[in-house]
């Protein structure tokens, strides 16, 4: 579960987050919609522990965020999968590589590594570019890896912040229904987006951003809760 309670984030005189409570299910998807500066990046990041809140309390699989050391930063972002519109790929690195990076800082033997690399690699349907580089990819497929990097150590909540921004209108389906299906697999996902489409076409909880507060939050909504009246 996911908690935030009366959280705040201001960036000098600019109120980010003012006052946002949400609780967020074990294995819910939920959409972040809001227009551009309603906060959604400032609440990702605030989940990633990037940054603090100046007000309110975040906890994350019964993480008080507050409490959480630098010391101890590494183990509660074990905890989570990170996906960014610009993907983020290691450019020298094979397609293996970037995935496999994760579970070796883990200390993961090779033999393990070498099977949960070819799985998730199978999962987003790059199974066979296993050897190339992010250069040699598309657009759709370098987001595909970036997801097989963000899922390889199987984390509680996958953040995803606006996946779909670079990329064509099928592959934007492509990487969401990759999302909807880890999602199956047990992991709490949240994507922040302003893709209408792919919003309106799932039918998950979708949570309104606007000046930094929620204005709207429906179970099976639709962008921004309002073109059927939600
Ligand atoms: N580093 C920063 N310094 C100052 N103000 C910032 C900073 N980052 C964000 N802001 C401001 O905080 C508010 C929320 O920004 P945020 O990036 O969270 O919005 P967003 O909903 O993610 O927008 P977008 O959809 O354009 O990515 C905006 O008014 C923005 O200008």
């Amino acid at each position: 579960m996911v908690i935030l309670e009366n959280v705040e984030k201001r960036y000098a005189d600019e109120m980010a987050l003012d006052g946002i409570s949400l609780h967020i299910k074990k294995g819910e998807f939920v959409f972040l919609t809001g227009q551009s500066g309603a906060g959604k990046t400032t609440l990702i990041n605030l989940l990633l522990k990037d940054m603090e809140p100046d007000q309110g309390r975040i906890v994350v699989n019964g993480v008080d965020l507050g409490k959480v050391t630098p010391h101890y930063l590494y183990r509660y972002r074990r905890i989570l999968g990170v996906v960014f519109q610009d993907f983020r790929l290691i450019p020298e690195w094979t397609v293996y590589e970037n995935v496999a990076f994760a579970q070796r800082v883990l200390g993961v033997t090779s033999h393990s590594i070498s099977k949960h690399v070819k799985d998730v690699l199978s999962m987003v349907g790059l199974e066979k570019k296993a050897k190339s580089h992010p250069d040699q990819l598309s657009g759709g497929e370098m987001q595909r890896v970036a997801i097989a990097r963000a899922i390889i150590n199987k984390p509680y909540l996958l953040l995803a912040d606006e996946p779909t921004r670079n990329l064509d209108r099928l592959n934007a389906i492509e990487i969401i229904k990759i999302m909807e299906r880890i999602n199956q697999t047990g992991t709490t996902v949240v994507v922040a987006t302003h893709n209408r489409e792919i919003v309106n076409a799932l039918g998950k909880r979708v949570v309104t951003l606007e000046n930094g507060r929620v204005i709207n939050d429906c179970e099976h909504g639709r962008y921004m809760c309002s073109e059927d009246g939600m």
